[in-house]
Order: structure tokens, then sequence, then C-alpha cells
């Protein structure tokens, strides 16, 4: 759709599809090279050689860490991991049927109401702030799943690192140290992806001068759907229905024939597949070994390739996170909040990058409506 020709001043880009709207030093996403970058290093590599809690001083600070600043920065983080009183009780009352990621947002939104700086935009305060959210999001995510399974609250442990602890909280068992590797690769590689829609919404709310717990609360609202984090539930839900490998093949073509999107599969940005995807993969083999669940392997690739064959379209990384986080042990629901507690540090940065070098953002439109015509007098 274009009101004029293409790339020309007042040009249409539905979905905003191609269009640059700002400058970012937080990420780079190349389709070209199908590479992903933090701050300039190739997110593979931080996933093999550093710790989540690296990659969060790396995406808020611009580099990683030296050995005193991560002490530091494990020593608050480890500090804020209990829930508040007014946070558990919130968790605890809600309907069990209420979405996991209606929890998540509504607990982000009572935090900042009960945060006194909430509305300080000060650089200190914000990084506090983002600090403080990224350590307690595990326990609201912990809490929620237990609550649905009738289990009590587990309280965190602070000689667990932030993957190991975010396992114990959820499961109230020592973590096997398979499972921490996992879940942190995980949590490295959904940490951050330049002007998401998620994102984008953070900032967004951010460039009214609104506060850094509203940001994150409409991000969370944007990540619930299903084009967007909640596809990696919606992965499940699809394995579910086909059952088994042999069975894939027909199930796409029926379910292509009903015009249906296949989550997990397609990228807005990457055309010729995610950066991210062969080291999730690769994740995920190890955990499907670990667990001697090759069904679900096998599952992975019938649909993966029916899918390149039918369509040539390629997985992204919500299609491994997903068999990943169930092999962990995660209900299906919780896998997006899961996307959270890991994107929380993107969004924090770039809510930190926008009240930097703010604009507000407000894009025009063009009215297609009916024309100009009298109000009937009555
Ligand atoms: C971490 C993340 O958030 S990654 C994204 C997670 N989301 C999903 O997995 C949802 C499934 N995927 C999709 O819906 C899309 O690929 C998106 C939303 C991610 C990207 O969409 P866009 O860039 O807008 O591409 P668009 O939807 O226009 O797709 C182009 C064509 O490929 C088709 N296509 C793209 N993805 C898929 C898919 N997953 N299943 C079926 N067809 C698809 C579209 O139907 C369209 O075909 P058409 O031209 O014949 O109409
Ligand atoms: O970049 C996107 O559009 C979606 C995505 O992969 C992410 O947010 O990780």
């Amino acid at each position: 759709m274009s009101s004029t020709a293409a790339g020309g001043p007042g040009e249409i880009r539905k979905g905003l599809a191609g269009v640059v709207v700002d400058v970012t030093s937080v990420s780079k996403v190349d389709p070209e090279s199908n590479s992903l970058l933090y701050r300039g290093y190739p997110v593979q590599d931080l996933a093999e050689r550093t710790s989540f809690e690296e990659v969060a001083h790396l995406l808020w600070h611009g580099e990683l860490p030296t050995p005193a600043q991560l002490a530091a920065q494990t020593v608050t983080e480890r500090s804020h991991r209990a829930l508040p009183d007014a946070v558990r009780d919130l968790v605890l009352s809600l309907p069990t049927t209420a979405h996991p990621m209606d929890v998540v947002r509504s607990a982000v939104s009572l935090l900042g109401a009960l945060d006194p700086t909430a509305d300080d935009t000060s650089p200190e305060a914000e990084q506090a702030k983002a600090g403080r959210l990224w350590a307690v999001l595990p326990g609201v995510v912990a809490l929620d799943q237990r609550r649905r399974r009738g289990l009590d609250l587990v309280e965190p442990r602070d000689d667990l690192g932030y993957a190991a602890n975010f396992l114990w909280t959820t499961f109230g068992e020592e973590p096997a140290p398979e499972a921490v590797r996992a879940f942190e690769v995980s949590m490295v590689l959904y940490a951050e992806h330049s002007f998401n829609a998620s994102t984008f919404t953070a900032r967004v709310v951010t460039s009214t001068l609104s506060d850094l717990y509203s940001a994150v609360t409409a991000a969370v609202g944007a990540l619930k759907g299903p084009l967007h984090g909640g596809a990696n539930e919606a992965v499940m839900e699809a394995f579910a229905e086909i059952g088994s490998a042999d069975r894939a093949a027909a199930w796409l073509d029926d379910a292509l024939a009903a015009r249906r999107k296949i989550m997990g599969f397609g990228h807005r940005v990457y055309k010729h597949g995610d950066s991210r995807v062969p080291t999730m993969k690769a994740t995920l083999d190890d955990l499907v070994a670990h667990h001697g669940r090759a069904d679900l392997g096998e599952l992975y690739d019938a649909l993966a390739d029916a899918m390149a064959v039918r369509k040539g379209i390629l997985p992204n990384l919500d299609y491994p996170a997903g068999p990943a986080y169930h092999l962990l042990g995660f209900d299906t629901q919780t896998f997006t909040p899961l996307f959270v507690a890991s994107r929380v540090v993107g969004w924090t940065a770039h809510v930190m990058e926008q009240r930097a070098a703010n604009a507000l953002i407000r894009p025009l439109s063009e009215y297609v409506g009916a024309p100009r015509r009298e109000v009937p007098r009555r």
C-alpha cells in the first residue's frame, strides 16, 4: 500500500517494514550475514563464553564487566531476588485462568506503583530500576508456575547464579548442570534484538517521557502476541497437535491449506534464517539426548524440513526455544514469561538509550475515511 512512489515522502510502509526509525548502539541485526551483535560481540560467542549476568552488564553499559563490576552487580542482583510481599500477594490472588503473561504484566505494573523512584529518570535511577526488575522477575515467573501446580513459593538462593537460581525457585530442586547451561544459553539469545515490536513499544512509551515500568509493562503486552514472543508457546501447542514426526507433513499441508501461520517460522528481518537458531538448536539437541527424547527431535526436524520444502521458510528462535523449555520442565504457558525475564535487559537498555537522545515517536497516517461532511442538526 503506497500513496506515493516507493521510497518517496509520504510512502506508507505497512507495519513499518524496512523503515529505519532511529540509531542504536545496543545491537545490530544483519540479515545479509544472518548475524546478531550485542554491542559488537557475536551473540553465538557470548552464549558460549559468557554468563547471562555478563551479557546484562554488556547490554546496559556497553562493555563486558570487569571482575569487580561483575561482583558488584551480582551482590545487587542477589539482594533483589526475593518478591516484595505485595507482589507475592498479587500473584497468588490472580485467577489461574489468567495467562502467565497477564500475571507478569500486572506484577511489573505493581512494582512501578510500589517504587518511589519510578518517575526519577536520571541515568543512575534508571539503571538501578532496570537491575531490580531483572532480579525480581524470575521470582514472579517461578511462583506463578508453582501456584498453578498447587505448590508453595520457594525462596531464592544467593549461592546460585541467575540461571541456576531461576530453575531452583521454579522447581525447588538443585538443577542439573546441563539444565543450567541450556537455560543460560536461551537467556543470552533472547536478551536483545534491536527494534523488534516489544522493544519499539518500550521506546514509544519512553519517548513520551513516561517511566521505565510503564515502558516495560507495555513491552510485555507486545511480546505476548503469537506473532512475536508468544510463538514459543504456540510451537509446543503445534507439536502436541501433530503428535509424532510421521504426521508432520500432513499436518502442515492441512494447516497451510487453512491459511494458518506456522508459529516459530519466518521473521520480519531475517529472510535466510535466524542467526540465533543454530546455537539454540544445538542446545535443544543436548537436552533431547540428555532426556532420551529422540521423538521430540524427530518431530522438530520433520516439521522444519516440511516447512522448508513447502514454503522455503526457516525457523526463528522461538522454534527451538519452545521444546527446550518443555524439556527443562516449564509449563507451555510459562515460555513467554521466560522470554520476558531475558528481554527485560534489552528493553531497559533501549529505554535508557531512548531517554538519552529523545524525540517523541509520533508518525503520520493517511486518512482514508469518510470525506468531510455536515453533522446533522437534531
Ligand atoms: C522471537 C520472535 O519474535 S521471532 C517471530 C515469532 N513469530 C512467529 O513465529 C509467528 C509466525 N511467523 C509470522 O507470522 C511471520 O513470519 C512474521 C510475523 C514473524 C514476520 O512477518 P512479515 O515480515 O510481516 O512477513 P509476512 O507475514 O508478510 O510473510 C511473508 C509471506 O510469507 C508467509 N509466511 C511468513 N511466515 C509464515 C509462517 N510462519 N507460516 C506460514 N506462512 C508464513 C506469509 O503468509 C506471506 O505470504 P504471502 O506473501 O503469500 O501472503
Ligand atoms: O526481531 C524481531 O522482530 C523479533 C525477534 O526475533 C526478537 O524480538 O527476538
